[in-house]
C-alpha cells in the first residue's frame, strides 16, 4: 500500500489510473509520493518515508532537487505535456502586441452606451493599430519541447524564425521546422530580431539573461515574450528598456508587483499550462512516472536521478538503491548480497551527477534484514524492497 499527497490540484483523469493500492492523505508528512505543481516545496521539511516527488509539468524551480536527492527522493517532471497549452498563449500574446487589441477592447467597453460608437470607433481605431506578424523576424531562446513548437508554429505564421540552444537535443533538432535557422549566439537573436521569446529553465545559469546587456544589443522596439520563469529577466533593465522604447513591450506569464507597474506590460497569470488538456496529460504522466516508480521501481523522466527502467521484476525479488556517485559504491553494496548468501540475477546501474541509482533482481525474497544492511552501507541514500 502506498500513501499519496496532492500539494495542486491534479486532474482527476490521472488521479484515476492510481489503483487501490494508493490511498490518499492530507500529511505531507506520511505521504511515500508527490503530485505537485507550481506549489514551492523548498521550505517544506522532507519526511524518512517520501520516496517520490512527481511534478505535473515541466519547470521544477520550485522544488529543491538535491535536497531530495540526498535523501533518495526521486523527483520526476513531466516532459512536453503542457507544451502545446503554452504554444498556443504565445501565439494569444504575439497577437495582443502586434496591435493594441486589449487597448482596444477597452475602449469598446468604455463606449458601451455611446450611441455613436459605430462612427466614433473609426477615428478611435488609429490608436490601437499595430503591424503584422508575417515577414517580421523572431528568435526563440530555448529550444526543448516548448521552443520547437513556439519556432515551428511562427514559421507557420510566415515569420522569419531563428532559434538558440547551446544543449540542443538531437530530438528536438529533428522536430524543428528545415526553415527555422538555428544559430550558435544569443547575438544574432538579438541583433536580428522583431519579437524574442524565451523558453529555458529557470537555472543559476539562465537567472537575469534578459539584462541590460542583452537589451542594448537588441533592435530598438523589439517585443519581448516571456512565458518561462519572471526571474529570467531582470525587472529593472526591463522597466528601463521599457521607458526609453527599446523594448516596446513585454508580455509576461508571470505578473509581479514591480513589471505590472512598467508601461506597454502585457500579462497574464501564469496561464500557459492552465488548459484542460495540459492537465490532463500532465497528471496522466506524472501518475505514469510515480506508479511505475513506487510499483517497478523503474525511473523515467527524472530531473534529479538517472533514467533506470528494467521493466517488471520476473525473478524472486527486486530492491532499489538510491546512492551517492562516489568510488566503490557498487562493490559495498554488492558485499551485502554476497554476505547474505543472495544471488543478483539482474543489475541495472546508472548514474548522474553526484547521483545514481540500482536495480538489483534476485533470485531470493528480498528481507527486511538485507535492506537494512544496505541502508547501513555509507553513500547509500535509500534502499526500497519492490518484492
Ligand atoms: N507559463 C507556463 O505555464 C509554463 C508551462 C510550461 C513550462 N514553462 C517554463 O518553460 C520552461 C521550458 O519548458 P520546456 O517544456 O520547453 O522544457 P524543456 O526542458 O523541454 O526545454 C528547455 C530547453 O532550454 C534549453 N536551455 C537550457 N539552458 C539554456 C540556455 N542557457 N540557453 C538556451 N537554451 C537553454 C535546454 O537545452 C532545453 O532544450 C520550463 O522550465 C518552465 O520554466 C512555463
Ligand atoms: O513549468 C510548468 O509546467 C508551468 O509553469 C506550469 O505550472 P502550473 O502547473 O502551476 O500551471
Amino acid at each position: 500500500m502506498f500513501k499519496y499527497t496532492c500539494l495542486n490540484p491534479i486532474a482527476d483523469v490521472g488521479l484515476n489510473n492510481l489503483t487501490d493500492e494508493y490511498t490518499k492523505t492530507d500529511d505531507f508528512a506520511e505521504a511515500d509520493a508527490v503530485l505537485v505543481r507550481s506549489a514551492a516545496m523548498h521550505d517544506m521539511e522532507l519526511s524518512d518515508n517520501l520516496c517520490a516527488v512527481a511534478r505535473a509539468g515541466a519547470g521544477v524551480n520550485n522544488i529543491p532537487l538535491d535536497k531530495c536527492a540526498d535523501k533518495g527522493i526521486v523527483v520526476f517532471n513531466t516532459p512536453g505535456a503542457n507544451a502545446n497549452g503554452v504554444k498556443e498563449l504565445f501565439v494569444t500574446g504575439m497577437l495582443l502586441a502586434a496591435r493594441d487589441v486589449v487597448g482596444g477592447i477597452e475602449w469598446a467597453k468604455e463606449n458601451a452606451d455611446n450611441e455613436n460608437i459605430s462612427k466614433d470607433m473609426e477615428k478611435a481605431k488609429k490608436q490601437f493599430a499595430g503591424t503584422e506578424l508575417m515577414g517580421k523576424k523572431i528568435g526563440v531562446i530555448g529550444l526543448g519541447a516548448i521552443g520547437v513548437l513556439v519556432a515551428n508554429v511562427a514559421n507557420r505564421m510566415k515569420m522569419d524564425v531563428y532559434g538558440v540552444d547551446p544543449f540542443l537535443s538531437v530530438n528536438n533538432a529533428l522536430s524543428l521546422s528545415r526553415d527555422v535557422k538555428i544559430v550558435k549566439s544569443y547575438e544574432e537573436i538579438y541583433k536580428n530580431c522583431d519579437y524574442i521569446t524565451i523558453h529555458v529553465p529557470l537555472l543559476e545559469d539562465t537567472k537575469g539573461m534578459l539584462n541590460k546587456e542583452a537589451f542594448d544589443k537588441m533592435k530598438d522596439g523589439v517585443v519581448i515574450l516571456n512565458m518561462a520563469r519572471d526571474t529570467l529577466v531582470n525587472d529593472d533593465d526591463m522597466k528601463a528598456a521599457l521607458e526609453s522604447g527599446k523594448v516596446a513591450k513585454y508580455v509576461t506569464d508571470f505578473p509581479n508587483p514591480a513589471v505590472m507597474k512598467m508601461p506597454n506590460v502585457i500579462a497574464t497569470p501564469h496561464l500557459g499550462a492552465s488548459t484542460a488538456e495540459s492537465e490532463d496529460n500532465c497528471a496522466v504522466m506524472a501518475v505514469d512516472e510515480i506508479r511505475n516508480y513506487m510499483e517497478n521501481g523503474n525511473i523515467v523522466n527524472s530531473v534529479n536521478y538517472p533514467n533506470c527502467d528494467a521493466g517488471v521484476c520476473d525473478t524472486k525479488g527486486r530492491i532499489t538503491v538510491c546512492h551517492k556517485n562516489v568510488p566503490a559504491m557498487l562493490n559495498r553494496i554488492t558485499n551485502v548480497f554476497s554476505e547474505a548468501n543472495i544471488n543478483i540475477a539482474h543489475m541495472t546501474n546508472k548514474s548522474r551527477g553526484n547521483y545514481a541509482y540500482c536495480i538489483f533482481d534476485i533470485d531470493s525474497e528480498s528481507s527486511a534484514d538485507v535492506a537494512d544492511k544496505l541502508s547501513a552501507v555509507d553513500g547509500v541514500l535509500k534502499v526500497r524492497i519492490i518484492k
